[in-house]
């Protein structure tokens, strides 16, 4: 069996991943970290999905144990400001759709109308952000969801792939204080930790990893090693020559300049959702965490200047900019061709990574180490276990890659190049026919992306409904169905929704007293 894992990077991974194998495997495999002090994390990555708590309940981690500790803030969606139009917004939320008669509400909305919101005629959630509401009660009850079960029964050692109901919210909180707590987390059950360069790869006969030389530590040497590297990709990139596919065609964002800005909670409130606002050559997000937001610009070079984005930025956050350092990135917008070869994987930005939009780099990190798990290596070295493997995690983010291609082919805004040239830029050949049968009837399970990469229809309706670029007709069999029980329903989400933001605390009230 494999015994032992060296794991190069401290970053979100790489200490997402050593807690985790830890957990899993106790001390039946011996578990060592090395990360320099010299390179320094990507230093983003700060909201997440709401099946992270697998994450964190696998690890027997309650959100007492390290919300404090991490500045941690509740995500109850995600809200697209002026995709459609300047001025406009809509949510994104963690809430399934309501079903009436077989048919999901939003495919009723779109035949009966309502207030010409989708979003708040058909979820709740929407009303809970704008009111800048806690999704519990001081008595830490969580706001009535028609759950089939419990919604707060621990999860234990379940995965994403047994996400039975749909968790009303997620989580900010500072990556590098995560990464810090999963270090503590991980080196206090046993984990080893390097603090050291890697300077050197040597390869055997076979092309497969046989130790890493350090700086000052001598050889590593392992059964596995997990490159968790970052956008370097040292091992599986670099070292193993491993070929890159590159999105750039679909997804033209590859810059980002990020801001840390401290903010007055008292003051401001804390809304609890991340908020994407669309800008003339990409979207700006806002991270609301408890005592600072995590700002930055998501932009294309090909259509900005690093100079201009910085002075977008600054002008967006207005005065309390002022003296702030910005920290300018380079994102490499793709994924390895493969994430594992020979005896080497690799999880996090250094295996793939698609732009921050919708916030998927550490749903795309769980999931691969949820994986390493199921299809960790014996000493027989099974090709079978790394192809599946492979093939899963591919088909992960090639999912949030259509997804998020949607974002920019489906927004209406049309006012410039940017926006223009996003209408004409190529998608996968499948999707654009599910682009095409949208337009008879909104997205359903037949027509989405059909592997798992943890969106379901409803986040591609609201994306459908909301964005407002794609030409969308309700089905014809709604002009035939009668419509009260639809109608009816529709009124029982306001009277609800009205009922939550009447009793409900605030965020910053209800945060405040788990410290
Ligand atoms: C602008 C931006 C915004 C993002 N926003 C989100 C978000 O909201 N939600 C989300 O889920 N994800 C987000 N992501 C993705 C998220 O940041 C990453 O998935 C996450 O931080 C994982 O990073 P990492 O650990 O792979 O790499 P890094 O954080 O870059 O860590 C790399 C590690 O490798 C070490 N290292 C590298 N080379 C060597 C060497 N030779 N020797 C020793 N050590 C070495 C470094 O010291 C470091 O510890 C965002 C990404 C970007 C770029
Ligand atoms: N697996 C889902 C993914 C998901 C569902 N709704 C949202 C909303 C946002 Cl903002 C991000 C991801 C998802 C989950 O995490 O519940």
């Amino acid at each position: 069996m494999t015994q032992s894992v060296v794991i190069l990077g401290g970053g979100t991974a790489g200490w997402m991943t050593a807690s985790y194998l830890r957990a899993a495997f106790a001390d039946r495999v011996d578990i060592t970290v090395v990360e320099s002090r010299r390179i320094g994390t990507i230093g983003v990555g700060e909201a997440t999905f709401s099946t992270v708590r697998h994450f964190f309940d696998y690890l027997g981690l309650s959100e007492a144990d390290w919300m404090p500790e991490c500045n941690g803030t509740y995500k109850l969606a995600v809200r697209l400001e002026n995709w459609r139009a300047p001025g406009t917004y809509f949510y994104h939320p963690f809430e399934r759709m309501r079903v009436v008669d077989g048919v999901p509400l939003t495919d009723w909305w779109q035949k009966v109308g309502g207030t010409g919101s989708f979003d708040r005629d058909c979820f709740l959630i929407p009303w809970l952000c704008d009111a800048k509401a806690s999704p519990r009660y001081l008595d830490h009850r969580l706001f009535e969801q028609d759950f089939d079960e419990d919604p707060d029964r621990p999860l234990y050692r379940t995965t994403l792939a047994e996400q039975n109901t749909q968790f009303p919210y997620a989580y900010h909180f500072d990556a590098s204080l995560l990464a810090d707590f999963l270090c503590r987390y991980a080196v206090g059950r046993g984990v080893h930790r390097i603090i050291d360069d890697v300077v050197d790869v040597r390869l055997d006969e076979r092309g497969w990893i046989d130790r890493l030389v350090t700086r000052e530590h001598g050889d590593l040497t392992a059964d596995l090693y997990v490159d968790c590297s970052g956008f370097r990709s040292r091992l599986l990139g670099d070292a193993l020559g491993e070929p890159f596919v590159s999105f750039q065609d679909s997804l033209p964002n590859d810059r980002a300049v990020a801001l840390r800005v401290p903010v007055d909670t008292a003051v401001r409130g804390i809304r609890p959702c991340t908020t994407a606002t669309a800008q003339d050559a990409g979207w700006i997000w806002t991270i609301p965490l408890y005592d600072r937001i995590g700002t930055g610009y998501v932009y294309a070079a090909d259509y900005c200047e690093p100079e201009e984005a910085e002075r977008v930025l600054r002008d967006f956050v207005g005065p309390a900019a002022a003296d702030l350092e910005a920290n300018h990135i380079r994102m490499r917008i793709g994924r390895s061709h493969r994430a594992w070869v020979n005896n080497c994987v690799g999880i996090g930005l250094s295996a793939g990574f698609v732009e921050p939009l919708q916030s998927t780099g550490i749903f795309l990190i769980q999931h691969a180490i949820e994986q390493l798990v199921r299809y960790f290596p014996g000493t027989d070295r099974d090709p079978v276990l790394r192809d599946t493997y492979n093939l899963s995690t591919a088909r992960a983010i090639e999912g949030v890659r259509e997804f998020l291609i949607l974002h920019y082919r489906g927004a209406a805004r049309a006012d410039n190049d940017y926006w223009r040239d996003a209408k004409k830029r190529p998608v996968p050949e499948d999707m654009a026919v599910r682009m095409e049968q949208w337009q008879s009837k909104l997205p359903d399970n037949d027509t989405t992306y059909p592997y798992y990469h943890a969106f379901e229809p409803y986040s591609y309706v609201c994306m459908a409904l909301g964005l407002g670029g794609i030409p969308l007709r309700h089905p014809p069999a709604l002009d035939l169905l009668d419509t009260r029980a639809a109608r009816a329903e529709l009124t029982r989400v306001r009277e609800q929704a009205r009922k939550l933001v009447d009793t409900l605390p605030s965020q910053v009230e209800y945060l405040s007293g788990l410290r």
